[in-house]
């Protein structure tokens, strides 16, 4: 289904990077249809779950207007093995950051389970298991060619995704209204493999 056009002049983004973040999550505080979105994105991340061979995948208490993954998750975690009904049990993670490498590691999460505030006041589970996920979710404040991704600043995702071995598949989840054209890469991003947003997967790296 086709989404009414944004009402956001792409021309008028800022080039540098704190004031592009900051119009970014006003411009998604402010997006009129974000329910309508969300809707619609839900839908495109459930479709897209059920082509993924995972068992665990990491993804995000939203925060700041993002979008929830955690509908289309909770439903995917009652599916199981490619419909064959008896797969392994399907898990979800949390991030909880590590204040010294400031890298990011999962914990279980279900609704329900017992959580605390993070250093950014963002929910995490607590006491729950650790998890290895084979797919991570990403929140995007903004994304640009190649699978380039902008996020809060605190370079997590970057970190962690460096010291992971093997890489878990990343998919990229933001609005539309996020599109940066002209984003350039710095040396330590590292490309999403996958890009989500209301209108679809809008962009998937070759051979992932
Ligand atoms: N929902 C959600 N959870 C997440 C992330 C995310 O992007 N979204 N993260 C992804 O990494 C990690 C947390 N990273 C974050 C980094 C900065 C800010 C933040 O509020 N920054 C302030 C500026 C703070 C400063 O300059 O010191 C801001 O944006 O106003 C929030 C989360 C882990 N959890
Ligand atoms: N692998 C890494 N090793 C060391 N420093 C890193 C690494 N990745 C990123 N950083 C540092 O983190 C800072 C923020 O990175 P960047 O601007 O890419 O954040 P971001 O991806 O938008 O934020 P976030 O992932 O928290 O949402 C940069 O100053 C960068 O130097």
């Amino acid at each position: 289904m086709p989404m009414p056009p944004l009402p956001f002049d792409p021309l008028s983004l800022p080039r540098d990077k704190k004031q592009l973040r900051r119009l970014l999550q006003a411009e998604r505080q402010a997006l009129p249809d974000r329910l309508e979105r969300a809707v619609q994105l839900q839908s495109v991340l459930r479709i897209w779950l059920a082509t993924r061979p995972d068992h665990t995948i990491g993804a995000y208490w939203p925060i700041k207007g993002e979008f929830d993954p955690l509908p289309a998750l909770h439903r995917w975690t009652e599916g199981s093995g490619h419909g064959t009904g008896d797969g392994p049990p399907r898990r979800i993670g949390l991030p909880v950051m590590n204040r010294e490498t400031k890298q990011l590691r999962f914990l279980q999460w279900y609704p329900g389970c017992p959580m605390e505030h993070d250093a950014y006041d963002i929910p995490k589970p607590q006491g729950t298991d650790l998890v290895t996920p084979t797919l991570l979710i990403v929140p995007c404040v903004g994304y640009g060619p190649g699978g380039l991704r902008l996020g809060y600043g605190g370079g997590f995702y970057d970190r962690t995704l460096a010291a992971l071995s093997p890489r878990p598949y990343t998919v990229g989840i933001g609005y539309a209204h996020g599109h940066i054209p002209w984003l350039e890469a710095e040396p330590h991003d590292i490309p999403l493999d996958t890009l989500l947003t209301e209108e679809g997967v809008i962009w998937q790296r070759d051979g992932a």
